[in-house]
This record gives C-alpha cells, sequence and structure tokens, in this order.
C-alpha cells in the first residue's frame, strides 16, 4: 500500500440494483475500473417493495429508515444477503474476485446506534471516525479482493444496524484516504445533479460546496440529492481526492473526464 496507489470507492443505489439491465451494465464498467477497488451498494427500494409484501410499511424521515426490529430483520436479509450475494455472484462471473461484507465482518464498520432524541430511528447505525477498520480492509485489498459492503453495520455488542450506504460510502473514502489516493464515486439512476430534475440534459458539471446551501433554499436539490450532497462534501473536506455524483451505467466516461458532476471544495 503506498498513498500514491489509486482507490476507487464507488456507492450504487436503489434504483439501479433494481434495473437488472442498468445493474450488468455498471458491473461491466466496475469490472474495467483499474486500481483498487471498493463497491458500497444500498437498496432501499427492494426492501421497501419487500417490506411492502409482508405487511410492513415502510417509514422514512430525512432519507433515514426507522428500523423496528422487524425491519431491521427485512433489510439484514434483503442487503447484506439477496442483494450482496447476488452482486458478488455477478462480480465473481466477470472475473472479479468479489467479497460480500457486513460491517460486522472483520469488525470493519463499527457504528453507533442513533440516539433517541425527537425521534426513534431504532436500530439506525450512525458512523464516527474511527468507525471503519482502514488496515484491516487494506490488507483485504492488498490481498487481491474486491470488498462489496452492504448497508448493515454492527454496535461491537450483538447488535446488528441499517446505516445509510450514502454515508458508508463515505466514512469508508474518509478511512482510506489516510492510505491511498481515493476517487468516492455515487452512482444513481440520473446523469448527475440536475438544474431541473427531469431534464438529463441539465448536468451541473461542478458545485462548490459554497453553492450547496443555495442549491437547496433554490429547491434545485431536494430530497434524497440532500443526505447525499452533504456526504460527499463531507468526504472532500476530509481528505478524499475527489468526489463525483453520476449515472451507474456512464462509469466508463469516468478515465474521460466526462462523467457527472464533479464536487469541489
Ligand atoms: N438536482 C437534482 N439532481 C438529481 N437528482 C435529484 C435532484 N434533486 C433531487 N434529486 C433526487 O434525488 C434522488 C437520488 O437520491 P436517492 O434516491 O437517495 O439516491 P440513491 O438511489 O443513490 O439511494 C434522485 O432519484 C432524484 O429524484
Ligand atoms: C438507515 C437507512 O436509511 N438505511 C438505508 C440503507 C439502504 C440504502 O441506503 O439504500 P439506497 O442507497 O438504495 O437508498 C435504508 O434502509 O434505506
Amino acid at each position: 500500500m503506498a498513498k500514491q496507489d489509486k482507490l476507487y470507492i464507488i456507492k450504487i443505489g436503489g434504483n439501479v440494483i433494481d434495473n437488472s439491465r442498468n445493474l450488468h451494465e455498471f458491473l461491466k464498467d466496475f469490472h474495467d475500473l483499474e486500481g483498487f477497488k471498493i463497491l458500497v451498494h444500498g437498496g432501499g427500494k427492494v426492501a421497501t417493495e419487500l417490506g411492502k409484501d409482508l405487511g410492513v410499511e415502510p417509514k422514512m424521515i430525512d432519507g433515514r429508515r426507522i428500523t423496528d426490529v422487524e425491519t431491521l430483520r427485512i433489510v439484514t436479509m434483503v442487503y447484506a444477503g439477496l442483494i450482496n450475494k447476488n452482486i458478488v455472484a455477478q462480480l465473481q462471473f466477470r472475473g472479479c474476485n468479489a467479497i460480500g461484507l457486513t460491517g460486522a465482518d472483520g469488525n470493519l464498520i463499527r457504528a453507533q446506534k442513533r440516539p433517541v432524541k425527537e425521534i426513534d430511528y431504532g436500530f439506525v447505525g450512525d458512523l464516527h471516525e474511527t468507525s471503519v477498520a482502514s488496515h484491516m480492509l487494506s490488507k483485504i485489498l492488498e490481498d487481491g479482493l474486491i470488498p462489496v459492503f452492504s448497508a448493515i453495520t454492527h454496535d461491537g455488542e450483538g447488535q446488528l444496524l441499517n446505516t445509510n450506504a450514502d454515508t458508508i460510502a463515505s466514512a469508508i473514502a474518509v478511512a482510506m484516504s489516510k492510505h491511498y489516493e481515493t476517487s468516492l464515486i455515487y452512482c444513481f439512476e440520473k446523469k448527475g445533479v440536475l438544474k431541473d430534475v427531469d431534464d438529463d440534459d441539465s448536468v451541473v458539471r461542478e458545485i462548490p460546496s459554497g453553492d450547496f446551501e443555495q442549491l437547496k433554499s433554490d429547491g434545485i436539490v431536494a430530497g434524497g440529492m440532500i443526505p447525499k450532497l452533504h456526504n460527499a462534501f463531507e468526504a472532500i473536506k476530509s481528505g478524499v481526492s475527489e468526489v463525483f455524483i453520476g449515472k451507474a451505467d456512464e462509469l466508463d466516461q469516468l478515465s474521460k473526464q466526462t462523467f457527472g458532476t464533479r464536487l469541489i471544495n
């Protein structure tokens, strides 16, 4: 491991996972990416649908899922089981030696249950500076494996926790930036941060951190994009070399510098 070695942390969201054509296209580009790499996946959409089938209505506040005991069972099965193992099998098929992980495996990501204030989020885990075991994760990379993280962490006392996948990707990127030249790439179903969310040709190519508040108050960024940008700017301020947000099946454009939106400090 050397600081000049390049490491990509790539995150894919639920809308990409739910569309098998997009997912296959993405995994092909992910396979082609040179350098060390880590994949982090969400799957909120699949968990919501399965929960409804099982009679568990989803409750989201500020983009975070209220996770009671039943919901924790569902998200553990969906994220750490169904989605994670399918992605690992698809990557193995393409010759990537992927290893599927939760934060509990190898004690790689230890979270803290979110304290109850006005809202009780249940079994939701928050991350802090020392949450990610970066040395252990480096060893896994140096052994030639490609870690694939689901959105499940643990508290070290036997409790699994549900942690937002964008937050996991950002925390891994920050922790690993001590050891590698780290790029954090958020992949979703749109071409980047858009001026008009319904117009895929309105990509904002660069966003300085100072523009974030204005974009929010103008209503240009809303919903899930707000916590995503928050995580993205946290990463760029904390040692990550570059952060992009763009379309999952355009990842091959990263090397041509034509991929999505670049965030700058
Ligand atoms: N300006 C914007 N540009 C692109 N997407 C936006 C914007 N503002 C809000 N969004 C919404 O944010 C969503 C992405 O957030 P989220 O659903 O949390 O992502 P993910 O699929 O990665 O979990 C998009 O699907 C889109 O509906
Ligand atoms: C606490 C919390 O909200 N966890 C998220 C984890 C999955 C996720 O982040 O999925 P996407 O990236 O597809 O949205 C959730 O259960 O929805």
